[in-house]
């Protein structure tokens, strides 16, 4: 089948975005990961697929799929691409769009500098939330909130819709990402598996993060990594409640006024080809 597309990236995370308000989107798993391969396909992070809302209440409805065909609850770079896209594709006269994702409603606003505002919706701690297992862990309380032992470091777990575990790092730059991000993503202990970040504290308003995502590896970004990187560190006493963000891929700023106020990220999304493709 002959498929249009349009490549994107937010920070660095980048993704192949499908437009399915204007063509059928039936792509099978296999096809996914044939369009998410760098070599054989397209390759992005993120596959992003568009579809009318069909609710009163949602501008669009958003679907996110890894570039191996699993299909996951939120991507914090994707949305702000997905707003990037359907402003200029004409899709919306509007500035402001509200937007459903499997299991949360965004709001998204284009800046007149171009870069895109994410109401990303609370964190969740709930372990169920994640799913993460503590059965039988002690953990060590920083600030009151919880650091928990696993894979011989301590992680913050907490949910942005996707499940995070975040851990304080010396150095982001000599953190072992490629053997421990696989093994926190792996662990047991996250029955769906979960999305590992390692944060480095530069100030009380700054951090470097890098993240090693479910299915993906490591990314040059990860929005909704970002927030959870810095839910935790405001959780801990470690940050103040709005926080720049430097990834491998570029800088995200994000705010959050505790309890159960939402996580707001502000930062680009840019178009980078318009395609066609035969799956
Ligand atoms: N790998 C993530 C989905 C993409 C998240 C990331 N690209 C972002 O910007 O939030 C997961 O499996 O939960």
């Amino acid at each position: 089948m002959r498929l249009r597309f349009t490549k994107m990236q937010g920070a660095g995370n980048d993704f192949v975005v499908i437009d399915a308000t204007r063509q059928p989107f039936a792509l099978t798993p296999e096809q996914m990961r044939r369009l998410g391969d760098r070599r054989f396909g397209v390759g992005c992070d993120q596959i992003l697929v568009i579809e009318p809302s069909n609710d009163a209440g949602a501008d669009f409805r958003y679907r996110i799929f890894n570039n191996t065909g699993a299909e996951v609850e939120h991507c914090g770079n994707g949305s702000r691409c997905f707003v990037r896209y359907v402003v200029d594709a004409g899709l919306t006269d509007k500035r402001e769009v509200v937007v459903d994702t499997m299991n949360r409603r965004l709001r998204l606003q284009l800046q007149d500098d171009g870069r895109v505002t994410v109401d990303m919706g609370a964190p969740v701690f709930d372990h169920a939330a994640l799913p993460f297992d503590a059965s039988g862990l002690t953990p060590r309380y920083v600030n009151g909130f919880e650091l928990w032992p696993v894979q011989g470091v301590e992680l913050a777990v907490l949910s942005m819709g996707n499940p995070h575990a975040v851990q304080r790092v010396d150095d982001v730059e000599t953190a072992p990402v490629a053997t421990l991000g696989p093994a926190i993503e792996h662990d047991a202990r996250f029955p769906r598996r979960v999305n590992a970040g390692f944060m480095q504290v530069l100030a009380r308003d700054r951090i470097a993060l890098r993240v090693f995502e479910r299915d993906a590896g490591e990314t040059l970004a990860c929005g909704t990594g970002a927030c959870a990187a810095v839910v935790a560190g405001i959780r801990l006493g470690w940050l103040d409640a709005a926080v720049e963000v430097q990834t491998r891929g570029g800088q995200l700023r994000i705010e959050w006024a505790g309890g159960a106020s939402p996580v707001r990220m502000t930062g680009p999304a840019t178009r980078v080809f318009d395609g066609e493709i035969t799956l």
